[in-house]
This record gives structure tokens, sequence and C-alpha cells, in this order.
């Protein structure tokens, strides 16, 4: 179902963890949250999944509100339809890995047969069906995180939450499962919001990246696009651009380097504010010096 968020505000104290925030996620859609440690992300998160009550703001599922701190609606947190998944594993270990997956749809107050039917095609899903009577305790984390996602997709949800879900696992597992989850995602069709701190872990997963700063969303875009086209420098920083460089505006589209006065042909760019020339590695193509090409000799020259 379709996330709407807005102006959502949250404050611990005099410090502001989210900051008047707006934010869709449509149907079946996999959006990523990216931003350095303490931006905000899983604050806003726990907002949506109403483990935290925001300060102010309006939150939507499927265009019903369940958060609204005009009205006063604030549903509790199990009658969200919300699945989550965290960093830390959050299973039962004396249970067993069917037991674990069970157990919500019992709560649930669903019936013997129709359980073994949903733990069953769920463990299937994440691959875990031949260890379905193993202890939880007994497991990898790989298998934990496994597990933890078969009982949050057991109960169907609406939307699926997931807060670095791997970022307790080996580099290898990350990869493999990253590109589990966005099968699965992609197979279930199921509306995910998905936090991490990792922009690799963020273009492989996303259709749309939401970057944040300080509490607020500065850009918004596919992976491509975010990529490509950083929103600002602190942004391509962030991103791992080793390049950027200070110019000058020439005209719209062109660009002069600050440090030798070349002139540089760019995509397009808006008026006003600074701008820096953002290259990324595997765009540089070498060829013959020209006075048309930017030369890295030339730069280099010219510094000494
Ligand atoms: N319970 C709390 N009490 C006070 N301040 C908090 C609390 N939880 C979060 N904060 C503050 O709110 C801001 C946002 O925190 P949040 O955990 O949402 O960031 P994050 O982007 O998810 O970070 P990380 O990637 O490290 O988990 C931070 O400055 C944090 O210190």
């Amino acid at each position: 179902m379709k996330v709407e968020v807005h102006g959502l505000t949250l404050t611990y104290g005099d410090a502001v963890a989210v900051s008047d925030l707006d934010l869709t996620v449509d149907e079946g859609e996999s959006l990523v949250l990216l931003g350095q440690s303490g931006c905000g992300k899983t604050s806003t998160m726990r907002c949506i999944a109403g483990l935290e009550t925001p300060t102010s703001g309006v939150i939507s599922i499927g265009g019903r509100p369940v958060f609204d701190s005009g009205s006063g609606v604030n549903r509790a947190p199990n009658k969200r339809n919300i699945g989550m998944v965290f960093q830390s594993y959050a299973i039962w270990p004396h249970m067993t890995v069917f037991e674990n997956v069970a157990f919500p749809l019992r709560m649930k107050g669903r019936k013997g047969a129709e359980i073994r039917a949903a733990v069953r095609e769920t463990l299937e899903l994440v691959g875990l069906d031949h260890l379905a009577d193993r202890g939880a305790s007994l497991l990898s984390g790989g298998q934990m995180q496994r597990v933890a996602l078969a009982r949050s997709l057991a109960m169907q949800p609406s939307v699926l939450l997931l807060d670095e879900p791997l970022s307790n696992l080996d580099a290898r597992l990350r990869h493999r499962l990253r590109m589990e989850l966005r099968e699965l995602q992609l197979r279930l069709g199921v509306t995910s919001m998905y936090v991490t701190h990792d922009q690799d872990e963020a273009l492989a997963l996303a259709d749309r990246i939401a970057l944040m700063q300080s509490g607020r969303i500065v850009q918004i875009g596919t992976p491509p696009e975010i990529y490509a086209q950083p929103g600002s420098a602190s942004i391509a920083e962030f991103l791992g651009v080793d390049n950027i460089i200070p110019v000058t505006r020439e005209d719209g589209s062109c660009v002069r380097l600050t440090a030798t006065g070349q002139k540089v042909a760019v995509e397009p760019y808006a008026e006003g504010g600074d701008l820096r020339l953002c290259v990324r590695a595997e765009d540089v193509v070498l060829g013959p010096e020209s006075t048309e090409a930017v030369s890295y000799r030339h730069l280099k020259k010219k510094k000494r």
C-alpha cells in the first residue's frame, strides 16, 4: 500500500531528529532512506511503524491516516499492518524456526492448517524450509535474518520496513542477501522502506533513493539519477565522488575551473549558488591534449 508522510517532525527535547519531512512511497515501490549516522533515518521509520510518537505531522497508509497530530489519530503499531526487520535479529532463540514464524500468526488467531501453510510458504520464499524444525539459537546470522524476514512476510504486511537488516553480516553474505531481498521484493511487489548508510546497498535495492541530512530529505530520485546527478557537493561527497572541483559559472552550459581558468562544457545547470564540478573516475576519457579538453597533466603543471 502507498505510504504518505506530510510535515513529519520528531524532537527529543531540544534535539530535532526529523524535521518537517514529506515523503511518498508508491504501492509496490522499494524506497531506500540513505544518509549518514544520526541523520534521522531510524526515527522516520519508527514514526511510520508507530514505535515513536511524532511531534507533528500526518502519516497515511493506503490513504488512511495512522497518525495525525491535528486530529489526534494515532494507531497502535499492531494495527498498522506493517512488517519490520531490524539490524538486531530479534528472533526468539528458544523456539524453532517454524515456531518463530508461526507465533505472530497464532497471536492473530489464525488456525493450525492455515498457519502451517503460511509458514511453509514463507520459509520456502526465504530458502529456509529445510530448517523449519531447527532451534533458532543454532542458526547463523544470515539465517536468523531470513527467519525475521519470513516472520514479517507471513503476516502479509501492507508495508515492509527494513532498518539496516544486513549490517551485522559479513560482506559476502550481505551482498548475497541484498540481491535475494531485491528479488523477493520485486516478486512479491510489497511496498518497502529500507534504511541504510551504505550507498552500494541503496543503489542495489531501491526503485528510488531518498537522501537524508539533518532530519530532512535533501534529494530523492532513482539510483541512476542520484548516482549521476548528486544535488550538492555534500551529497556528492557522501556518495564517494572523489573529484569535487571548485568552478565559477560561465554561462548555462559551461564552467571555468577556478584553479586553471580552463573552460569546460557541462550539462545545463540552474542559476544561483556556488558551483562544484563532480567527476567520477569512470567518466574520464583519455585523449590527445587540446585547448578544449580538460587535461589532467595541464592541471597538475599549473598546480605546482
Ligand atoms: N531516544 C532518543 N533520545 C534522544 N535523542 C535521540 C533518540 N533517538 C535518536 N536520537 C537522536 O536523533 C537523531 C536521529 O537519530 P536516528 O537514530 O534516527 O538517526 P539514523 O540516521 O537512523 O542513525 P544511525 O544510522 O546511526 O542509526 C540523532 O541525533 C540521535 O542522536
